[in-house]
């Protein structure tokens, strides 16, 4: 059975009230201790993480073959964690304690700061998983 021809090979821009969002996730190594905790904190000790960075996306319309933008776009963030935080001590990588919350803020300001992305398409969020069950994020509202 022969496939339908495409009624053209640009993103589908149908006018409509929805959002497309995308993500994308990386993961680096990272060594830290928690200040500020009671005394025998578990998490005043120096240890580390395997962390989950993930980048979401959203645009209210597609560009090219269908993207929100093209998930190769994101590459910098993937070089800036592992240049700047993979097998690292986090105390030393950020200014202030890092918290999942405060990785997820200062990780969303450098993409902010960093990534060019295409107008209409904005930085919806940044969430950091420290552990399998445990997350933080930090988001703006999609205007
Ligand atoms: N709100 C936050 N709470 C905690 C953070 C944090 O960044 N934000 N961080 C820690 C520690 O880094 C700790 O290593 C991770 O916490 P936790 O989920 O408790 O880790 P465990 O794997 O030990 O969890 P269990 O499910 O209890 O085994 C602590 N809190
Ligand atoms: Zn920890």
């Amino acid at each position: 059975m022969s496939r339908p021809a495409l009624a053209n090979s640009t993103a589908m821009n149908v006018a409509g009230p929805g959002i497309y969002r995308i993500g994308k996730a990386f993961t680096f190594e990272g060594a830290h201790l928690l200040g500020g905790l009671p005394e025998g904190h578990k998490c005043g000790r120096l240890h580390g993480h395997r962390y989950t960075v993930e980048i979401t996306l959203a645009s209210r319309q597609l560009t090219g073959p269908g993207f929100v933008v093209d998930f190769a776009e994101l590459d910098p963030l993937k070089r800036h964690l592992d240049g700047s935080f993979d097998h690292r001590l986090l105390n030393d990588a950020i200014n202030v304690e890092p918290t999942s919350e405060h990785l997820a803020h200062v990780l969303f300001d450098w993409c902010a700061a960093h990534l060019a992305l295409p107008d209409g398409v904005v930085i919806e969020a940044v969430r950091v998983r420290e552990t399998a069950t445990s997350w933080a994020e930090y988001r703006q509202d999609v205007p």
